[in-house]
């Protein structure tokens, strides 16, 4: 189990870049993390992994203290792997090459057949004798995490690790990597700004703000009862919208145009979204976004009915 015991880090004297942190993570659970570019997400991977020194608090996994440089010639845990935005490979050695110098040389029909099997995992089974510098950044983000996989991590942590892959590839490898972790049984941290990789896959979601922690729950719980913009807005368009005398928070989904009702509104743009267009609109002197599966002309009168 990871132990993270209220933590604080600063790279300047006097200035937090994290405060408090303080959570825990068993065996085979995910977290993600999320929050606003520059809130100290890759931070406390780094600080977690044993890159940076803690101003104040520990970490522990199980009973071993996690130190960082000052302690270690070597930072970093030998039993966690770390995939940072800058995935440091070999860029003259080939892809199965990159991947098999993790795994034991005396034992190379074993270290053969889990380097195909993490080709597999990360899709790059065609690429395998392909020198990594010859890659596109994304083929390179992939070879990175095989690789930190080879030798099995009890924890990985994940910094943007799908940053650099397209859509059609992301959401195919995010399903085999996560449902791989979970049949290893192995931890895993992602420092996201992506709700699919916080959504569908983490047990766990925490969201920093102003350095500390402010939300830390199931992802289903934080979705559906976001307790401010800034945690609603990492999943979505949010309206904060006053109906009737009282502040709301509703994603656009949440806005229905119907026949009948009191509140009227005006539409000011449409915006096509494959299989929905989100329709931007005043009401009441707000501006409110709303899914809708027809396009509506601007200046068109509509009437909302709000789901809560
Ligand atoms: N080596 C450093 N020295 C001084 N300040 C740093 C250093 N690295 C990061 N910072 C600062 O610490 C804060 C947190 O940075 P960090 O990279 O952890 O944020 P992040 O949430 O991961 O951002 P992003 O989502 O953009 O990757 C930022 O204000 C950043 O400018």
């Amino acid at each position: 189990m990871l132990q993270v015991n209220h933590l604080s880090f600063q790279y300047v004297a006097k200035k937090n870049v994290l405060k408090n942190i303080h959570f825990s993570l068993k065996k085979g659970e995910h977290l993600c993390i999320m929050g606003e570019s520059g809130c100290g997400k890759s931070t406390l991977l780094k600080l977690i992994y044993g890159l940076l020194d803690a101003t104040e608090g520990t970490i522990f996994w199980n009973s071993t203290p996690v130190l960082g440089p000052k302690f270690h010639l070597v930072p970093g845990m030998e039993f966690f792997k770390y995939v940072a935005q800058d995935f440091d490979l070999m860029p003259y050695t080939s892809v199965s090459e990159n991947i098999k110098k993790f795994l034991s040389r005396f034992h190379p029909e074993e270290s053969e057949q889990r380097t195909q099997e993490l080709l597999e995992v990360i899709e790059m089974k065609a690429f395998e004798n392909t020198k990594v510098k010859n890659l596109s950044g994304g083929q390179k983000q992939r070879v990175a995490i095989a690789r930190a996989l080879a030798n099995e991590p009890e924890l990985i942590l994940l910094d943007e690790p799908f940053g650099q892959i397209d859509n059609f590839k992301k959401n195919s490898l995010r399903r085999k990597l996560f449902q791989y972790l979970k049949e290893k049984n192995i931890a895993c941290i992602v420092a996201t700004h992506d709700k699919e990789d916080a959504l569908s896959f983490a047990d766990f979601l925490m969201v920093i703000q102003h350095q500390e922690i402010i939300v830390f729950d199931s992802p289903t719980t934080i979705y559906n009862n976001p307790s401010q913009k800034y945690i609603a807005a990492l999943f979505d368009d949010v309206n904060e919208i006053k109906i009737a005398q009282k502040e709301r928070l509703l994603y656009p989904h949440q806005l229905k145009i119907v026949e009948n009702s009191i509140y009227e509104a005006t539409v000011l743009n449409t915006y096509y979204r494959g299989n929905y267009w989100l329709i931007e609109a005043d009401f009441e002197s707000q501006k409110v976004f709303l899914n809708h599966p027809f396009e509506i002309k601007k200046g068109t009168e509509i009437k909302l009915f709000f789901e809560f």
